[in-house]
């Protein structure tokens, strides 16, 4: 089975509320991001939790690791379950977020290569290898790699064994989840379920792929 994960990135909190309310039963966790969590706060955290299902704090957590861990400790604490970081930032960086989400029993997942055109400009030559890599030897729980490349995916996959791997990139950017679902364990989509004119009825009809 493959996880679906929707990227709440409504900057509305009512609508944001609305769809994650709505989508609930046929989805596996919720990814906050940027969108949402600058315009209504970290409380959105707390309206999140009547569904009862994970919440992702998509931070792209990249600083040094003081700042890591102090950005990870308010993460966790506003009621959070994980956070995304980033692992090009290094070890001791990648390191501080694991370790906060670990002593809150949360987790922790590294950006190992990203889902965009232009993610292909730095994230060649093996340099995604390495940030995976890095994400295993530092006890990361697993990695976030392109739904958009799935032959990136499967190479990755060589390097986590069996971490979590969950793709961004699904419909609006092109990813085919037939493509991708079987070499990961979870896909994140967004548009596709959110801007969809029926958010929930998307939602259900990807969850019948991922089963
Ligand atoms: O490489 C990455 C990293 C990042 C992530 O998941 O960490 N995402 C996020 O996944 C979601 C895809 O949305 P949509 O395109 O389905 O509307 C958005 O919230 C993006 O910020 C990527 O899209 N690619």
């Amino acid at each position: 089975m493959t996880e679906l994960i929707l990227a709440l990135d409504v900057p509305d909190r009512k609508e944001a509320l609305n769809i994650a309310e709505s989508c609930a039963p046929f989805i596996d966790a919720i990814k906050v991001g940027y969108p949402l969590v600058l315009s209504s706060g970290l409380s959105i955290a707390e309206d999140l939790a009547s569904p009862g299902l994970p919440l992702i704090a998509d931070f792209k957590v990249a600083d040094i690791p003081n700042t890591n861990r102090l950005i990870c400790e308010v993460v966790f604490s506003a009621g959070f379950d994980a956070v995304i970081a980033h692992g090009f930032v290094g070890a001791d960086a990648a390191r501080a977020c694991i370790e906060v989400a670990h002593s809150h029993s949360g987790k922790a997942y590294i950006v190992a290569e990203m889902s965009h055109p232009g993610a292909t400009e730095f994230f060649h030559d093996g340099v995604a290898e390495r940030i995976a890599a890095l994400a295993v030897r530092c006890g990361a729980d697993g990695i976030i790699a392109p739904a958009t490349r799935p032959e990136r995916v499967a190479r990755l996959r060589e390097i986590v064994g069996d971490k979590a791997i969950y793709s961004p990139g699904i419909g609006a950017q092109g990813g085919d989840l037939d493509a991708v679902a079987r070499l990961v364990d979870g896909v994140i989509v967004g548009r596709s379920i959110y801007a969809a004119d029926d958010p929930a009825a998307a939602a259900e009809r990807l969850s019948r792929i991922c089963r």
